[in-house]
């Protein structure tokens, strides 16, 4: 036998037996994530206590169609729902669920640039009619990007310009108008971190809230967004209870589920939105890693009905 041959007869082996034996490994550890989740999981599970208004988020579900996510969201006991296109509002309020917030800029395009403001204001305009007409409380605003040119000081000044310009209209409707602070920490995905992002210190939100001045003017809380960039979690749930108007959960890192691989304490997060006499929703936003994300959704549900 030739040493070139007895090399190549080897490297076959041993890539052969690398490969076997991560293809096992891999087996192992989808065999243990199973018997995980057996453990979490409570296949019959309804909310019982319905102390948190639980809804959820429905991009995070795609492409699984909105109606479909509501009849699930109605077994399991999920009352609200958001983040679908206003076209199958009526079809999902048929089934009882309520909106639990309405869209308008999106996060990209914010106030951050004047050169934003005008689409930004037809957005927020028409989904404050649109929540009216929905009966929902609260419409969604960001920030925006840093853009190079435009200094954080400028970019404030021209966020709080468009603030104050619409917020007029959202209390004579009787509509929130809620800033969501987002992280930009994370960049591995494009919605499990905004590099970028204006908005990514929340007590800097809260101070930009606080500047526009009216009870209509609110913060959307997402736990996740929150847990990544100031942490103290608790603590600032209490210190900003007052202007809270929405919450978005996940877990971290990788917004993920409410499980035990993330590590927010999620039972004891809702106990303190309980106590700090939270009525708003707390909307599951999380991207489901398991195979049934029906039953992701049925978990996280579980988790929150402290
Ligand atoms: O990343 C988020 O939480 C968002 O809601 C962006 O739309």
């Amino acid at each position: 036998m030739s040493a070139s041959f007895s090399r190549r007869d080897l490297l076959r082996t041993t890539t052969g037996a690398l490969a076997l034996g991560s293809a096992a490994g891999w087996h192992a550890s989808a065999q243990a994530d199973e018997k995980r989740r057996e453990k979490l999981v409570e296949p019959d599970f309804k909310v019982k206590h319905g102390r948190i208004r639980q809804s959820v988020m429905g991009w995070c579900f795609n492409p699984l169609p909105a109606v479909e996510l509501a009849k699930h969201c109605r077994e399991i006991g999920i009352v609200g729902i958001e983040g679908i296109g206003a076209d199958h509002y009526p079809a999902v309020r048929k089934l009882g669920l309520k909106i639990s917030l309405v869209g308008s800029h999106g996060f990209a395009k914010g106030p951050f640039n004047r050169d934003n403001h005008e689409f930004c204001l037809a957005k927020l305009r028409t989904g404050i009619d649109l929540a009216v007409e929905n009966e929902c409380e609260n419409v969604i605003t960001f920030t925006g990007m840093r853009e190079q040119g435009i200094s954080d000081e400028q970019g404030a000044k021209n966020c709080l310009d468009l603030w104050k310009q619409v917020i007029g209209y959202a209390e004579e409707k009787k509509v929130n108008l809620c800033l969501e602070h987002l992280n930009s920490r994370d960049g591995s995905h494009p919605m499990k971190g905004h590099p970028g992002y204006f908005g990514d210190d929340v007590d800097f939100c809260v101070d930009l809230i606080k500047q526009v001045d009216s009870p209509r003017m609110k913060l959307l809380f997402d736990i996740y967004h929150v847990q990544i960039m100031n942490g103290d979690v608790i603590r600032r749930l209490r210190q900003y209870k007052d202007v809270i108007s929405h919450i978005h959960t996940a877990g971290n890192p990788g917004r993920c589920e409410l499980d035990d691989k993330q590590e927010i304490n999620y039972p004891a997060v809702m106990q303190a939105i309980i106590d700090i006499d939270f009525r708003g929703f707390v909307a599951q936003e999380f991207i489901p890693t398991w195979p049934d994300k029906i039953e992701a959704l049925r978990h996280a549900a579980k988790v929150c009905d402290v």
